[in-house]
């Protein structure tokens, strides 16, 4: 169902309510980068949306809009010129260990064998030796990575440096997870693969999940609701509960009837953002 837009409302009917808590708030948030001693660049504009509890989020809107830069600011990173993030009801100043960021680019340290790279942030944090291998050879096994515990990430494809820059993530159990365009260097068959991993992951874990990508598609697989942003500077332009049995299949739900009628009517309103 369509919600918080000023198109006509869709007759979809509403998702189950998957948590009552506030995990975030996002208030009145506004971003301008000055580039040049005279030239600024507005780019986000009063953005206003919550996410809750174990919610799977997806953020869609053009390239350059600025959805890394809303990222970079629900994650401590940036600071915004205005409006604020409140985290549980706290307001958001820096980093915190809470939160899990996954990017496009591959985080993996080329000295370090794929198991000593998931190993890294444990390692960090103090965990005993015995028990980061543990936790890492359980996390690789699940990830389909037994047997590459020893190889350089040169010696990995694509696919599989990407679910290690994952589990290195998970390693650390976040409560959040970020994902930030994750797939978007990857081919198609690896990407719904890694769709796949993503959808049961959540289903095991029910982590807070925030995943960034310009993919409608992709958006309307793995989320409960997809919010769509306008181009720069970005506004929230509407939202959508996506109301698809979960578990899901990233490789079938594409086919599913209501999966296409979604596809559909949120095409409308973002195609018009897209230049
Ligand atoms: N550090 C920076 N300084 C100045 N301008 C920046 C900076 N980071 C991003 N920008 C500009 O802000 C705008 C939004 O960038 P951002 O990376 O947030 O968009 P995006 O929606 O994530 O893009 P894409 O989908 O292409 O990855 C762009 O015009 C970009 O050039």
């Amino acid at each position: 169902m369509l919600i918080n837009s000023n198109a006509k409302a869709i007759e979809l009917p509403l998702q189950a309510t998957v948590a009552s808590n506030e995990k975030f708030i996002v208030k009145g948030l506004n971003h301008r980068y000055s580039v040049k001693k005279d030239k600024r660049i507005d780019v986000l504009d009063n953005i206003d949306f919550t996410v809750k509890e174990k919610e799977f989020l997806a953020i869609v809107g053009p390239s350059g809009c600025g959805k890394s830069t809303l990222l970079n600011i629900m994650s401590g990173l940036l600071k915004p010129t205005g409006g604020e993030i409140l985290l549980e009801g706290e307001a958001l100043s820096s980093t915190t260990k809470r939160i899990g960021y996954i990017s496009q680019t591959d985080t993996s340290m080329p000295w370090r064998t794929a198991i000593s790279n998931v190993e890294l942030g444990m390692e960090i944090k103090g965990v005993s030796k015995k028990k980061r291998r543990e936790i890492a050879l359980k996390l690789m096994q699940d990830a389909v990575l037994a047997g590459f515990e020893k190889s350089f990430p040169y010696e990995l494809s694509g696919g599989m440096k990407k679910r290690v820059d994952i589990i290195k993530v998970l390693a650390i159990d976040p409560e959040i997870i970020f994902m930030d365009e994750p797939f978007g260097a990857l081919d198609v068959f690896t990407r719904e693969m890694l769709q796949n991993y993503i959808l049961s992951l959540w289903e095991k874990t029910k982590k807070t999940i925030i995943f960034i990508t310009h993919d409608l598609t992709e958006a309307i697989t793995l989320a409960g609701r997809v919010i769509i942003l306008t181009n720069r500077p970005a506004t929230v332009k509407s939202e959508y509960k996506i109301d698809l049995p979960r578990p899901r299949s990233s490789f079938d739900i594409r086919y599913d009837k209501k999966f296409i009628e979604l596809h559909k009517r949120i095409w409308e309103d973002l195609k018009s953002e897209v230049r």
